[in-house]
């Protein structure tokens, strides 16, 4: 199989030439009420349609959430496949959020599910979740390889309860959190411009400079807006790997729909933040 190029080089000149926000497509049930719509896959459908073509022109990255997919079933997953499609079709590169995690015989069938070219919900990255230990992730990360997409790591999540796992100490001494960045660092040794593995690390976490945030990968950071972290507290949370970071706001930004000047007008001002925080792109 001939891949694309790979996911860090393409997410990298994605990010130069239009900034580095990411808008997430997630169509909460309250969101289809606010926007007037009905809870089924109609209102999904028009939900997602009006995000794609509002910002997918603009944006660097979109990510739907795919449990908000699932939640309507095989006509769920169809509207879920038309929006990947449309969104790469407008250019934008889209990460999949659907945090998969499994042992490594059945995590190669999740990766099949979404990197591999063919398939119906072929994406340029996935959520995953390492907490079956890193190495079952394996099989996700060789066909990433091979098909010029990417992972995007749980390391340091966005929410409370994230801590009692990801803060927990091992025999040697590193945080369990730690030790994920430092596999992504050995995955995306030597890769240039940028890995193609990242990592996900919470806007709202305060300050990080205790990990080693240099995995020489993207770093997705979800919590700006409605988890209540801010543009402007990027740099102090992130420091030098700043420059790596891919801001995640969905619901700041979805909550300005129906209308899709003001969802692009909302999109433009987190860019904007986000530009001034830090620093040009
Ligand atoms: O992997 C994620 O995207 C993710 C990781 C994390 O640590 N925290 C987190 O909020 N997310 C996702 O990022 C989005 C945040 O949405 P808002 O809080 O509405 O901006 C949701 O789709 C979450 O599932």
């Amino acid at each position: 199989m001939s891949g694309l190029e790979p996911f860090g080089a393409r997410l990298r000149r994605a990010m130069d030439e239009r900034g580095p926000l990411c808008v997430g497509i997630d169509p909460h049930a309250s969101l289809l009420a606010e926007w007037g719509l009905d809870d089924d896959v109609t209102g999904l459908e028009r939900f997602s349609r009006t995000v794609v073509e509002a910002v997918a022109d603009r944006v660097a990255v979109l990510k739907p959430q795919s449990a908000f997919f699932e939640r309507f079933g095989s006509r769920g997953v169809a509207v879920l496949e038309t929006t990947v499609r449309e969104a790469r079709q407008a250019g934008a590169l889209v990460v999949m959020d659907a945090k998969r995690g499994d042992i490594g015989s059945t995590m190669a069938a999740y990766a099949e599910a979404f990197l591999r070219k063919d398939a119906p919900l072929f994406s340029d990255a996935l959520t995953v979740s390492p907490y079956l230990g890193y190495g079952s992730l394996s099989p996700a990360v060789a066909l990433a390889r091979e098909s010029g997409t990417g992972l995007f790591v749980l390391a340091l999540t966005s929410n409370p309860e994230g801590g009692e796992v990801q803060h927990a100490v091992r025999q040697d001494g590193r945080s369990v959190g730690a030790t994920m960045l430092g596999h992504l660092a050995v995955e995306n040794a030597g890769q240039e411009p940028l890995g193609s593995f990242g990592a996900v690390v919470g806007a709202t976490l305060g300050d990080l400079s205790s990990y080693d945030l240099d995995v020489n990968g993207p770093i997705l950071a979800p919590g700006i807006g409605a988890q209540g972290a801010k543009a402007a507290d990027l740099p102090a949370v992130f420091g030098a790997a700043v420059r790596n970071v891919v801001p995640n706001v969905s619901r700041g930004v979805l909550r300005h729909g129906p209308d899709a000047v003001a969802l692009r007008d909302a999109a433009d001002r987190f860019a904007e933040e986000i530009r001034a925080a830090v620093g040009a792109v």
